[in-house]
């Protein structure tokens, strides 16, 4: 082995103890919050697993099997087993090897599916991540109840009596945790996580001030510690469901925070919930807190998604309103705001006047300087029509070198002088050969009370056409 070769596996070697080491940390820290015997210190695992499958891929089975194995051997310890250290360490692989199958298959097919998606589809990724995160955990519940029937852990009553709460858990930890752990992981060994993060994130909320932030994660903590403490004192079943009011505060936080204190604050609330758990030793409502938590996290999650849905829609409804070229209006809008006018004008009977121009042998200055001269020409003009014209007139492109004019209270002949003002105003445009002077021609109707916008245009068109027909660079109206 070469030195580098040597100091690439040492590194390696260490980042997978000192994975393991997280692992089996995060399991014992888990028996500080155990509410039910066993079952229940693997929630937060489950979303380290699920979490290290989707960062790592295949290199997390051999660390994470190790990992589950030696908490296996811990857990017949802390039983005072009677049963030999081989069948010890027997059972103990079966039941690793059906938690580290069960987290490799979600997480490596959400590796595999994830990657290849589009990044501004934060929502379907959202969606796609719990459904898969349900299959995984029910997949890891079924497989550990499994190798407890295998191992004769557990007979057929106990396996159908547990595998709810099991798959339930899990499915707790790996919705609250998986993003959280993501996080961690990628800074601890830096992999790239762009597409876990909405695009364009508002830069206001980095700014945003700590205290504020601090006030709303107490508000969310007092809230988990009054419902708890009521829940305990009261035991009325209806009393476990106030736990949902937390997605008010956490949604507070989805809306104004980034998305790391978003996933910090679902990881410390879910935390929370289970330690007051373990200190009040109460479990008959573990599983609507559970399911309380996943709700709250899933719309916690989809929350992430709506500042961007929210941008995209601005810049999807600027591109449907704004030509990308020359930054008048589209013909759609043109179209839009017309109508709005025509219904003003006629209520108020003032005259509307359209104007359609197009270049003049645009197709030349194509041909002769290429088209980025002939885009500079189309941006040229279009730019000087909107500086010879009013605030209340609109400019749009209609395609191609064509565009509209909208002339509030204009007659046809103050649209007629307007038209030839715009024609001799018209700039020239330089190229490698010089000066190209831009020529248009320009047709004018005044829209009558009868006539829809549609109508107009093809009256304001064959006056174009006239106008073309006449030798070009001309106003013609009808
Ligand atoms: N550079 C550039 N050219 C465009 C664009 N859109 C359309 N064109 C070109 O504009 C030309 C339009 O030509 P026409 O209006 O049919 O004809 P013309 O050469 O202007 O002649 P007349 O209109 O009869 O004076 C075509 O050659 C199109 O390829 C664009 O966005 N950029």
């Amino acid at each position: 082995m070469t030195a580098p070769a040597i100091r690439q596996f040492s590194a390696s070697s260490f980042r997978y103890l000192a994975f393991i080491a997280l692992w089996v940390l995060v399991w014992w820290s888990a028996t500080l919050m155990e509410y039910q015997p066993f079952i229940s210190l693997w929630f937060p695992p489950a979303g380290l697993s699920l979490a290290a499958f989707i960062l790592m891929g295949t290199r997390a089975f051999l660390p994470i099997l190790m990992a589950s194995l030696i908490v296996g051997m811990w857990m017949y310890l802390q039983l005072d087993s009677a049963l030999p250290y081989i069948e010890q360490a027997y059972n103990s692989l079966m039941l690793a090897l059906s938690h580290t199958l069960a987290y490799g298959i979600g997480g490596l097919y959400f590796r595999q599916t994830v990657g290849k998606w589009d990044i501004q589809q934060l929502p379907q990724r959202i969606l796609y991540f719990l459904v898969v995160t349900m299959l995984t955990t029910l997949l890891a519940a079924w497989l550990g109840i499994g190798a407890f029937l295998f191992i004769d852990g557990m007979d057929w009553v106990q396996a159908s009596d547990s595998w709810i709460n099991w798959w339930v858990g899990d499915l707790a930890g790996a919705v609250v945790l998986t993003p959280f752990f993501i996080l961690i992981l990628s800074r601890l060994w830096n992999h790239d996580i762009s597409w876990l993060r909405p695009t364009n994130e508002r830069r206001a909320s980095d700014q945003r001030k700590r205290p504020m932030w601090s006030h709303k994660i107490t508000l969310m903590l007092v809230l988990v510690g009054l419902v708890i403490i009521a829940d305990h004192h009261y035991e009325h079943p209806a009393i476990a469901y106030f736990i949902l009011f937390i997605s008010i505060p956490q949604m507070w936080i989805v809306f104004t925070e980034r998305m790391e204190q978003t996933v910090f604050s679902l990881a410390l609330v879910s935390v929370v919930i289970a330690l007051w758990f373990g200190f009040y030793g109460v479990d008959e409502h573990a599983l609507t807190y559970q399911f309380a938590m996943c709700v709250v996290a899933a719309n916690a999650y989809f929350g992430l998604a709506v500042p961007s849905l929210l941008n995209q829609n601005r810049r999807l409804h600027h591109q449907t309103q704004i030509d990308a070229l020359t930054h008048v209006a589209t013909r759609a809008h043109f179209i839009e705001i017309a109508e709005a006018k025509l219904q003003g004008q006629r209520s108020n009977d003032f005259p509307l006047a359209l104007i359609v121009f197009d270049l003049d042998q645009f197709k030349n200055i194509n041909d002769t300087h290429g088209h980025l001269i002939g885009d500079q020409a189309l941006i040229m003009a279009a730019q000087s029509v909107r500086t010879h014209i009013r605030n209340c007139d609109l400019i749009a492109r209609f395609g191609g070198d064509e565009f509209l004019i909208l002339l509030p209270e204009q007659n046809l002949a103050q649209a007629t002088t307007t038209a030839e003002r715009l024609r001799h105003s018209l700039p020239a445009i330089p190229t490698p050969k010089g000066l190209v002077p831009i020529k248009a021609s320009f047709g004018i109707v005044e829209i009558q009370a009868h006539e829809s916008i549609n109508e107009a245009l093809q009256r304001a068109d064959q006056a174009l056409l006239e106008a073309k027909r006449k030798g070009r660079d001309q106003v013609v109206s009808s």
